[in-house]
């Protein structure tokens, strides 16, 4: 299939800064595809790039297979770009807000009154279409500005850090819309500093630094990498105490560690001596009730430390 983003080579200066340096991936069709990187990483420059408001300098940038630097009005008019920081007609109210964008894209009165009733549907705004933008808060603000780019029923929409802002509960009822988006067979690509909730939410990664990608691929793959000593999560039907005296003389428990708040325990294990079928097998075998065993995935904050390097960019 072929890419509906893909960035070979693509490096970007202001001045002499080198705001990108090299930067290639590539985003698949329907996909909800997360890009990550610390503050200055380039995230906003490729953004602008993919959405046709900076030109290219070096590399090659195409969108549905477009070229960027030919066909800017192809590009544009299939996708839905929300910018870090936006400002609203904070005196009209969520109706005349996506009425007069609807116009804009010269839709009719007719498609209009579907167009905005349909993005106020999906956005759950429709109870609030007769408020003024200036009164609500910023997580229904987000949601305006979201059924906005949706306007023009995008096949592609480019968020930047669309949940920077929003207190817990906001930020989960948007990524319940993002995920409606993809069920609906568009492709989301997520630009956000909240690595956990991209993990949940995303398919695929793209983690940035200073200009350069350090992966790009499926977020289980990111997760899944192996570590030296791999780790389980296990829940035995026992007390805690008991929980660590079961796994006592298993050839290959390096350690086990209570989790802070929880009744799981974290088990660190040798793979040269045990593997998870085995542990498995001597927690059947010495009686015990196994009400939880996983294995411990990497977490993408720890996979982000690890891509990225330490300090600032400004
Ligand atoms: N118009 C500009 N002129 C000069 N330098 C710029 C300009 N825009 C961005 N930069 C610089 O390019 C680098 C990349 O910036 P960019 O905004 O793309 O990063 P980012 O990953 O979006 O960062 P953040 O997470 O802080 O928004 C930064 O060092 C930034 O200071």
């Amino acid at each position: 299939m072929e890419p509906i983003i893909d960035i070979q080579n693509v490096t970007h200066l202001f001045k002499q800064h080198r705001a990108l340096d090299g930067i290639s991936f590539q985003v698949a069709p329907k996909s909800l595809h997360g890009f990550v990187g610390p503050n200055g990483a380039g995230k906003t420059t490729t953004l602008k790039l993919v959405c046709t408001l900076l030109k290219p300098q070096t590399g090659s940038i195409k969108v549905f297979g477009y070229d960027v630097r030919d066909s800017v009005k192809a590009i544009r008019r299939r996708i839905g770009y929300m910018p870090d920081h936006f400002s609203m007609y904070r005196q009209m109210t969520v109706f005349e807000y996506l009425d007069f964008f609807a116009a804009a894209y010269g839709f009719n009165l007719t498609e209009r009154t579907r167009i905005v009733a349909d993005v106020l549907a999906l956005t759950d705004m429709d109870g609030r279409k007769n408020d003024l933008i200036q009164g609500l808060s910023r997580g229904m603000q987000q949601r305006v500005s979201l059924a906005r780019v949706l306007v023009n029923d995008p096949d592609l929409l480019l968020l930047d850090e669309p949940a920077s802002g929003l207190d817990p509960r906001a930020r989960i009822e948007l990524m319940e819309i993002l995920r409606e988006l993809r069920r609906m067979g568009k492709t989301v690509f997520i630009s956000s500093h909240i690595l956990s909730e991209l993990a949940e939410l995303c398919d695929s990664v793209t983690i940035v630094d200073r200009g350069k990608t350090k992966y790009s691929g499926p977020m289980e793959a990111l997760l899944d990498h192996q570590t030296e000593q791999p780790v389980y999560r296990v829940r035995l039907g026992s007390d805690r105490d008991q929980q660590i005296a079961a796994f006592d003389g298993i050839a290959g428990v390096l350690a086990v560690d209570p989790m802070e708040g929880r009744s799981d325990v974290r088990v660190k294990t040798d793979p040269e001596l045990i593997d998870g079928n085995g542990l498995l097998q001597q927690l059947l075998a010495r009686g015990q009730t196994i009400i939880a065993f996983s294995r411990d995935q990497r977490q993408l904050n720890e996979a982000f430390m690890d891509l990225t390097e330490r300090g600032v960019r400004t």
